[in-house]
């Protein structure tokens, strides 16, 4: 059964506490940010800078005021590329406002505005209002993060010729991917969410809803009978989790089960601590700088994979930062779909890729998955995602329940569930 049935700020939805506290939050930790870091940008950049900077804090408190009070979403008024396609899809809507509108337009809307009111100044692109957040959030999980990559290097070498342990390391670490999801800044609304130390992954396999890793190993097999395998991993947050996308990327290399790669990032900040190619260079220049020796020679494998010719690519797209969900990347950016289609395998990050996957809709939890992509298939997919919103899709009966007896109420909102979904 298809229920055509979009989140909007309704009281019983997560919508609404994301706007109503969660947004504005997020938008006066950003500000208070910039003023803590004015004198320092004064030193740095000049006096000038320092201006627009408070320019910048004056367009913030105004769109933090604007959200609040549920005022009409605005057209956007920067040079960027992509805010025509923003501008037709903003008048496409009947009086669109922040409480009023589709909750994946209106979040995905705040951030842009956040950009907006950056962009405005274009000497203030170097900005990132999220970026000490973000490597904050990298420094410390340290720890967890020199743990996890010599594992990895063990499973390299236990993996040589032995297809037994490469299918139980590819296990291990999509698990490592999917939880590495749990550390994102936007759900804690900046506030520090990141593993100290190494999670300990069985623990966590009662969490686990749906497990389709049979079926993403079937679907390497196939492709490397069929020639090349190549991979494109659409990611999403910047700090642990980015090293677990790294870190199953270097298995899967290192191991010969993939031969390409292709990572894709955000254009621009988005929902916090998802990555940019700022963060993407700034977490392998920290990995190389790191005192650790096994972390400085595994950093520059990685560059080296990245340099010209390697096995190893990222690009951005403006897409990834727009509010269409992903059935309509065909029409707005075809592109990116025929980008896509080569692959033998996506994986798609987190939970707003999730959602976008699916429609943001109010699909009943049974649903296949494969319905729920309503045809988008570029190639075989899966879906890495831990559940911080109130839509999931590919339960089997009686799961939500059981989830919902044993956690509570709010059992879809922190990420403590996660689901690992393929469908091709
Ligand atoms: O980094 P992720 O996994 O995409 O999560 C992003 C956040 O965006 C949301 O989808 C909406 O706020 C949340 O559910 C989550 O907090
Ligand atoms: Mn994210």
């Amino acid at each position: 059964m298809l229920i055509n049935l979009h989140f909007f700020c309704n009281l019983r939805d997560f919508a609404y506490p994301t706007m109503k506290e969660r947004v504005p939050i997020i938008i006066t930790k950003a500000l208070d940010t910039l003023n803590r870091k004015n004198k320092i940008f004064i030193k740095d950049h000049g006096q000038e800078v320092a201006d627009l900077v408070i320019a910048l804090v004056g367009r913030l408190s105004k769109l933090c005021y604007e959200v609040k009070t549920n005022k009409p979403l605005t057209p956007l008024t920067d040079k960027a590329e992509d805010n025509e396609c923003w501008n037709r899809i903003l008048s496409e809507e009947e009086n669109p406002c922040w409480f009023n509108s589709a909750w994946l337009l209106t979040e995905c809307y705040a951030y842009r505005r956040i950009m907006e009111a950056v962009m405005l100044s274009p000497q203030l692109g170097f900005l990132d209002p999220f970026g000490e957040q973000k490597r904050e959030a990298l420094i410390g999980a340290m720890n967890a993060i020199k743990a996890l990559v010599r594992n990895t290097q063990a499973a390299v070498k236990a993996s040589i010729d032995d297809s037994k342990s490469k299918r139980h390391h590819l296990n291990q670490l999509m698990r490592v991917c999917l939880w590495g999801n749990r550390c994102d800044l936007s759900i804690s609304a900046g506030q520090s969410n990141t593993y100290g130390e190494m999670p300990e992954i069985e623990t966590l396999d009662s969490y686990l809803l749906t497990d389709n890793i049979d079926q993403v190993w079937n679907q390497f097999n196939v492709a490397r009978l069929e020639g090349k395998v190549v991979l494109h991993v659409v990611l999403d947050n910047a700090g642990f989790e980015l090293l677990s996308d790294f870190c199953l990327a270097d298995f899967l290399t290192s191991s010969g089960l993939v031969d390409r790669i292709h990572f894709h990032g955000k254009p621009l900040p988005w929902f916090v601590s998802d990555v940019t190619p700022m963060d993407w260079d700034w977490t392998l220049d920290q990995l190389t700088n790191c005192e650790d020796t096994v972390m400085q020679s595994m950093a520059s494998v990685w560059k080296q994979r990245l340099g010209d010719g390697g096995p190893w690519s990222f690009s951005v797209h403006d897409f990834w930062c727009s509010p269409c969900d992903f059935s309509r990347m065909k029409r707005y950016a075809p592109d990116l779909h025929s980008i896509l289609e080569e692959a033998s395998l996506v994986i798609f990050k987190g939970d707003l890729n999730y959602r976008k996957l699916i429609g943001d809709l109010k699909w009943p939890f049974c649903t296949p998955f494969k319905e729920a992509l309503r045809g988008f298939q570029p190639a075989p997919l899966c879906a890495l995602r831990t559940i911080k919103c109130d839509t999931v899709v590919g339960l089997s009966e009686g799961q939500a329940e059981k989830a919902l007896e044993t956690t509570g109420e709010d059992w879809m909102i922190p990420g403590t569930y996660g689901v690992i979904q393929f469908s091709s």
